[in-house]
């Protein structure tokens, strides 16, 4: 399976999106600045949007879940458990998952932000789609929130995520590396290849490569890792 970009253009006012390239099985991260056109990539990869010329062609993919930034947006039920049922979930598997098991009764509104976007994250997760579409997984979130999400999301073992952030602390294993780059998407490949060339990379993994350390993976644990083995 698999989601071609084929020479995408897409224009609003004076913000144009450009986009090619082919987004395979695996974990992907789009990485940019915020206003540089993550969201807009996303509504298009999720097909909410049409490109102006061009095309997103998905190959066996049969399913698309996109996980809106803000997760409010999501709501449609007056209590967690109705939430996690309108995704067609067992909302005991859902609430366990999301560690929110005693709120089923809650509204949903009444969660925190954190803890809405863990249950929504959740939901996705369990419904498993082919192609996962995660906008900001891990804004308004705390450290520990993130590194939780962060968890969550690498227990997913198949088909095409692709989480859209301008994180620069906590981020989870990925296995391709992308930036948009004032509404260009550019491909930095696979890592851990692409680490250097990674333009919005955080600051750990800038330490690291500039101490000749090469981290397997984008996580800070790699960062530290490798550190540990350089110095001997
Ligand atoms: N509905 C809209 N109408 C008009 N302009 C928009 C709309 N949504 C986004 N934009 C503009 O399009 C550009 C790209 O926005 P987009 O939301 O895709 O960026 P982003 O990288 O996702 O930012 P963030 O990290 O803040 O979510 C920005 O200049 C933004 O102001």
């Amino acid at each position: 399976m698999r989601v071609e970009l084929a020479d995408l253009v897409f224009a609003r006012d004076s913000f144009v999106l450009r986009g090619s390239g082919t987004f395979d099985e695996g974990v992907h991260l789009v990485s940019g600045p915020v206003g540089s056109g993550k969201s807009t990539l996303a509504l298009l990869l999720a097909g909410l949007l049409r490109p102006g010329s061009g095309a997103v062609r998905r190959h066996d993919v049969l399913s698309t879940q996109l996980l809106l930034q803000f997760p409010e947006h999501h709501v449609t039920s007056p209590t967690v458990a109705g939430e996690a049922a309108s995704w067609e979930l067992v909302p005991e598997e859902a609430l366990a998952l999301a560690e929110l098991s005693a709120r089923a009764d809650d509204d949903p509104f009444h969660l925190s932000r954190g803890e809405l976007k863990r249950l929504t994250l959740a939901c996705a997760l369990l419904n498993d789609p082919d192609l996962l579409l995660l906008d900001e997984p891990f804004s308004s979130l705390d450290c520990t929130a993130k590194k939780k999400a962060c968890g969550m999301l690498e227990e997913r073992d198949a088909g095409i995520t692709i989480v859209f952030s301008h994180e620069r602390a906590v981020l989870p294993r990925v296995d391709e590396i992308w930036e948009m780059e004032e509404g260009v998407l550019v491909a930095r490949g696979s890592v851990p290849g692409a680490i250097p060339s990674w333009r919005h990379a955080p600051p750990y993994l800038r330490y690291a490569l500039e101490q000749g350390a090469r981290p397997m993976n984008i996580r800070l644990s790699d960062a530290r890792e490798a550190l540990c083995r350089i110095r001997g």
